[in-house]
This record gives structure tokens, C-alpha cells and sequence, in this order.
């Protein structure tokens, strides 16, 4: 676990704090009164704070420098803001839109990059830093909403630390007012950045970076069932596209939004409702919160998971029916709570047609990669692993002459079996013959 500074300097502060009601409520309505109480009681401790901050808050201000401000466009236009009840400003649609549409392509304004080192600053503190830096270029982001932890010690935390980055950086109650803003900012509409990496053989999609992209803040709200996604070019200045994914076109009228985090295929609502909570301080109100349905129990993702462990031991075996036959089943298994057209059980998808060429069908597996493209072509990046395997196998697999075809190459085919394996080898596992996963 990450030891941050700011945050095990800021604990030990907060009992040299007033804590009395009135100091919290004006956090809350009137934050340069209370900052000021705040900065007069750390002002004597300056000299250690700048001893153990000084160095840090100087090296995260110079991130700001690498910043882009490149702005932001609307590809495929249609869209608007509007207002909806109890969740404030929304992006709607204005025309039918289809999956794969572009709605907002848009550069950072302030990112900072994650990287795993101990001692460092909170990523929320060093991008809250470089954006109070570069103060007068981010007039949109000014107009974002700061609800971000409305409770006593979530308020008391980052008032500490809006004290003492001030401190570190000059002797202006100013600067600690601009980043006490800050903090709250980042923490209601600062995305993580993520980007396919390798790790143990496998591709896994991993936060990179931790970043602002103002027009997208202002009105792009969360559900737990979104129509939509976000996808991140690490390596075009961390870009971000807002798509849709719906396999539905998208009615004019319709609001547009993403996943904050928690999906309603993997969590139950009081779950996600903890975490909205936790991480960005509002209570859930999607379609799927609000719903009287019951919260699924998620039977067939843990059976999925076992089939999964099944296939990967087959595989180890190079037991390639029995882990294209577990792989099958796992898929079966997920395809009870993932919709059709989603990104994670075509990815899965990818992995079985991979065993399924192991085990011999060609024809089986061309079938089932084909089917994979189709969801991953609208909504991947051309240069994903999983995108351009598909594509790659779809051209070496022709359908006269499939059974002549080898399979793909060593490295990619690796990583890629090894999860299929851990699916199909489950069902053999099972008993030799199709396990009845269903029960
Ligand atoms: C990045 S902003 C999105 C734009 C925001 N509606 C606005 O007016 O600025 C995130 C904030 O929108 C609101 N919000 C987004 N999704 C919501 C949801 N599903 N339920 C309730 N509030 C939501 C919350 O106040 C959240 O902190």
C-alpha cells in the first residue's frame, strides 16, 4: 500500500486544527473565513511542513508544465447539455446516434502520471497543485461542481492540505483558497486514465494516469447500465473519446453517460452505492439505483470464475480440448450477466476462439473471432491486442483453406490462452464430459 506524505502529514495535523462545528460549517459556506483559522493555527508549524513537503509540492508543481491545453471537439456531433433532476447538468442527444459514435474527443487540461512510488503526493493533491498553477488557463474548469467530500473529516482533510501545500509554495492565504477549490474539483470530475499493460503474460487494462478534461466533467453523469465509454490514447497526450456503446442506437432526447467506476453486472446496488459515495461524495440516482428490481446474487460470475481457474490449469497441461471446453462454458456462464456487445465478454470471446484453434476446430474458431471484431471494431483502439489478434487470425484463417492454418503467434497466443485455458479446462475438470454449470 502507497504511504502518501501529504496524507500521513495531514492526519497528524488535523489535532493542532479547530474542529469545533462552526470551523466545519464554514468549510462548507465559507471556506476563506474558515481557511484562514486554519493557516493561522499551521503557520507556526511551517518550517516542518516545508521539511517534509517542500520538496515534493515543488516537484509536483513542475508536472504542470508538461500539461496539454489542446481543447476538445464534437465528431459527430448531435449533442447537447441540459439539466436533469437531482444530478445537475447532463449530455443529451439530439439525433439518433449508433454505437461507435464519437460524442467528445478532448485533450486534458492538467494530468499527472500514477506511478506506484512510496513517499509521494496523493495524485489528487499533485493535480490539484497543477491546476491552482496554471490558475487563468482553466476558466472552464473553474465552472465545475466541488461537492467532493461534504463531510466533517473529508472537509477537515482537505483544508490541511490546502494549508499546507500553501505554505510550502508562499505566504498567501489566496493560494490556499484556490487550492482548497482545487481539491474539491478533482475529486468530483478528475478521471483515471487507463491503458491496456502487460502484467504476468496477460494484457490487463491498468489506471495510468489521473487527469481533467473540463467538457467532459461538466456534463457527462454515471450509471451503473451506462450507453457509453470512455476511451483513453495514452499515447496521443492521453486523449479521451466519449463513444457510444450501446448496442441500441441512441434516441434523440436520451441522456448519454459512462461508468464512474461500480457497473451493475458486477456489483450489487448498496455496493455501488458505497462506493459513488466514498470515492465522489453523491448518492446514486441511474435508472438501475432507482429500480425496485431485485440485486442480482452473481452465481454465474463465480461459476464463470471457477471455469476459468479450470481452463488456465488445463492449458499449464497443454490440454487444449479440455480448456477450450471449460473456456466454452465460462463464457456460457458470463453471458448470463453480460449483455451482448460488451467489451468484456468479447475480449473473453478472444481467449476461447484462441483454445478453440489449440483444440483443432478452425472453422469453430474463426467463427467465434469474426464475432468478437464485430463488437471491438467501433469501440477499441485500432492498435489493441485483443482487436488486432481477431484481425490477424481472421485474415491467416480463410475459409477454404482454414485447417491448413497455424495458430497465432508465440507471445500473443500465450497471454491469450492463458486466461481461455483457464476457462475451458474447468468444464473437463468437471467430470470429462459437459459439466452441468447451470446448478
Ligand atoms: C463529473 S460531474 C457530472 C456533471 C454534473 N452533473 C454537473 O452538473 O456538473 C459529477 C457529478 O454529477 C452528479 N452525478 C453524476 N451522476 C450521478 C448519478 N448517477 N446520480 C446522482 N448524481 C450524479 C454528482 O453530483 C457528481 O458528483
Amino acid at each position: 500500500m502507497v504511504c502518501y506524505a501529504d496524507l500521513a502529514l495531514g492526519h497528524r495535523l488535523l489535532k493542532e486544527l479547530p474542529c469545533d462545528d462552526d470551523a466545519v460549517a464554514a468549510l462548507r459556506e465559507d471556506p476563506p473565513r474558515a481557511l484562514k483559522r486554519f493557516w493561522e493555527a499551521l503557520r507556526p508549524l511551517q518550517d516542518q511542513i516545508r521539511k517534509e513537503l517542500g520538496s515534493l509540492v515543488t516537484a509536483a508543481l513542475a508536472e504542470s508544465k508538461a500539461s496539454d491545453l489542446r481543447g476538445c471537439s464534437h465528431p459527430s456531433g448531435g449533442i447537447e447539455v441540459d439539466e436533469v433532476p437531482d444530478r445537475g447538468r447532463c449530455l443529451k442527444v439530439t439525433k439518433p446516434l449508433t454505437r461507435g459514435s464519437v460524442l467528445i474527443r478532448e485533450f486534458p487540461v492538467a494530468k499527472v502520471l500514477l506511478e506506484s512510488k512510496e513517499h509521494s503526493l496523493h495524485p489528487e493533491t499533485r493535480l490539484a497543485l497543477v491546476l491552482s498553477a496554471k490558475e487563468e488557463k482553466t476558466k472552464v474548469a473553474q465552472k465545475l461542481l466541488d461537492h467532493g467530500g461534504r463531510d466533517a473529516s473529508a472537509l477537515r482533510m482537505r483544508g490541511v492540505l490546502a494549508c499546507c501545500c500553501g505554505l510550502c509554495i508562499g505566504n498567501s492565504i489566496e493560494k490556499v483558497v484556490s487550492l482548497f477549490g482545487w481539491l474539491g474539483r478533482v475529486r468530483i470530475n478528475a478521471v483515471a486514465v487507463t491503458a491496456l499493460v502487460e502484467a504476468d503474460g496477460d494484457m490487463v487494462e491498468d489506471k495510468v494516469a489521473l487527469a481533467l478534461y473540463p467538457e467532459l466533467a461538466r456534463c457527462v453523469n454515471h450509471s451503473c447500465r451506462p450507453n457509453g465509454l470512455l476511451r483513453f490514447n495514452a499515447k496521443e497526450s492521453h486523449l479521451v473519446e466519449l463513444l457510444i456503446s450501446s448496442p441500441h442506437k441512441v434516441a434523440a432526447g436520451e441522456e448519454v453517460t459512462i461508468s464512474y467506476g461500480p457497473l451493475a453486472s458486477s456489483m450489487v446496488r448498496s455496493e455501488r452505492q458505497a462506493a459513488l459515495r466514498a470515492q465522489y461524495g453523491f448518492e446514486c440516482r441511474c435508472p438501475s439505483c432507482a429500480s425496485k428490481v431485485q440485486d442480482e446474487d452473481f452465481h454465474w460470475k463465480r461459476k464463470a470464475q471457477m471455469l476459468d481457474d479450470r481452463a488456465r490449469a488445463a492449458v499449464q497441461r497443454e490440454a487444449w480440448q479440455e480448456a477450450a471446453i471449460a473456456c466454452s462454458a465460462s463464457v456460457a456462464m458470463l453471458r448470463e450477466g453480460f449483455r451482448d456487445g460488451d467489451i468484456e465478454l468479447a475480449r473473453e470471446e478472444c481467449k476461447l476462439a484462441g483454445l478453440t484453434l489449440r483444440a483443432g476446430d478452425a472453422v469453430k474458431a474463426r467463427e467465434i473471432w469474426a464475432a468478437a471484431c464485430q463488437v471491438l471494431r467501433p469501440l477499441v483502439l485500432p492498435a489493441d491486442p485483443d482487436l488486432q489478434e481477431a484481425e490477424e487470425m481472421l485474415k491467416r484463417l480463410p475459409w477454404p483453406s482454414i485447417r491448413q492454418e497455424r495458430p497465432p503467434s508465440k507471445d500473443r497466443s500465450q497471454a491469450t490462452f492463458a486466461t481461455a485455458a483457464s476457462k475451458i479446462e474447468v468444464a473437463a475438470a468437471m467430470g470429462g464430459s459437459m459439466p452441468d454449470y447451470r446448478d
